[in-house]
């Protein structure tokens, strides 16, 4: 089945006190999905917030699709609380996984999506014997562990790559991505966009979700 342009906000520099309002605002706006970053201050040098944050959320927003983006050391540990929450995608990093396969297919055994998350330091290719069991990759285009950093161009050859070789899968891209920046990805083949700051903070959240996913649509074949 051709991909899709999807655009997932990221809440990360949203009013976490407001949580609920916030997504539900993203939504209304015509988000495709929610994109929650979880960090346990290890994997990364931050801390957000974990399954009982979700769960809650879960329980004021019945039907959106959210994609988990597990930036942990240990993802195993929260597959069962995260599937229990509502989750639907459950995104990890393959880096401090030693293997890979299983923690997918418990992910997949659960009941979610499986999505394998690389840093901009690990390379495209040692994700190729996982693809037969992943739903999405994420290609991260800023260091793990804030919002609002510098998008990195260098990191687009490997969308492309993907894209060249797997023209049926859901690939992602996450940090510093929005108007400015979309091009780029699009063009390198990316469908799934995670933007935090740029939509989070715009004063017309309906158009810029609009314009990326137009942009996204215009380079899909
Ligand atoms: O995973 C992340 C950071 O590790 C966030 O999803 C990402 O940074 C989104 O925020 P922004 O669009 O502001 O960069
Ligand atoms: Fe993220």
């Amino acid at each position: 089945m051709p991909v899709q342009a999807k655009i997932g906000p990221s809440i990360l520099n949203a009013d976490l006190s407001n949580l609920a309002a916030e997504s539900q605002k993203l939504l209304d706006n015509g988000a495709d999905y929610l994109h929650l970053d979880v960090m346990d201050g290890t994997f990364v040098p931050n801390l957000t917030f974990g399954h009982p944050m979700v769960k809650s959320l879960r329980n004021k927003i019945k039907t959106a699709f959210f994609e988990t983006h597990m930036m942990v050391q240990n993802p195993e540990q929260w597959i069962e609380p995260m599937a229990d929450a509502g989750v639907n995608l459950y995104t990890f990093h393959v880096e401090p996984v030693q293997d890979v396969v299983r923690v997918s297919r418990q992910v997949q055994e659960s009941g979610m999506k499986v999505g394998l998350a690389i840093k901009p330091g690990t390379e495209v290719q040692d994700l190729e014997k996982y693809l037969s069991i992943a739903d999405v990759v994420l290609v991260m285009t800023v260091e793990p562990g804030f919002g609002g950093q510098s998008f990195m161009a260098d990191m687009m050859p490997k969308v492309k790559w993907l894209r060249e070789n797997y023209p049926n899968l859901d690939i992602e891209v996450d940090g510093g991505v929005g108007p400015k920046t979309i091009h780029c990805c699009a063009e390198a083949g990316a469908n799934m966009i995670v933007s935090g700051t740029a939509v989070v903070g715009a004063s017309d959240q309906s158009q810029v979700i609009k314009e990326l996913r137009d942009v996204v649509h215009s380079y899909l074949k």
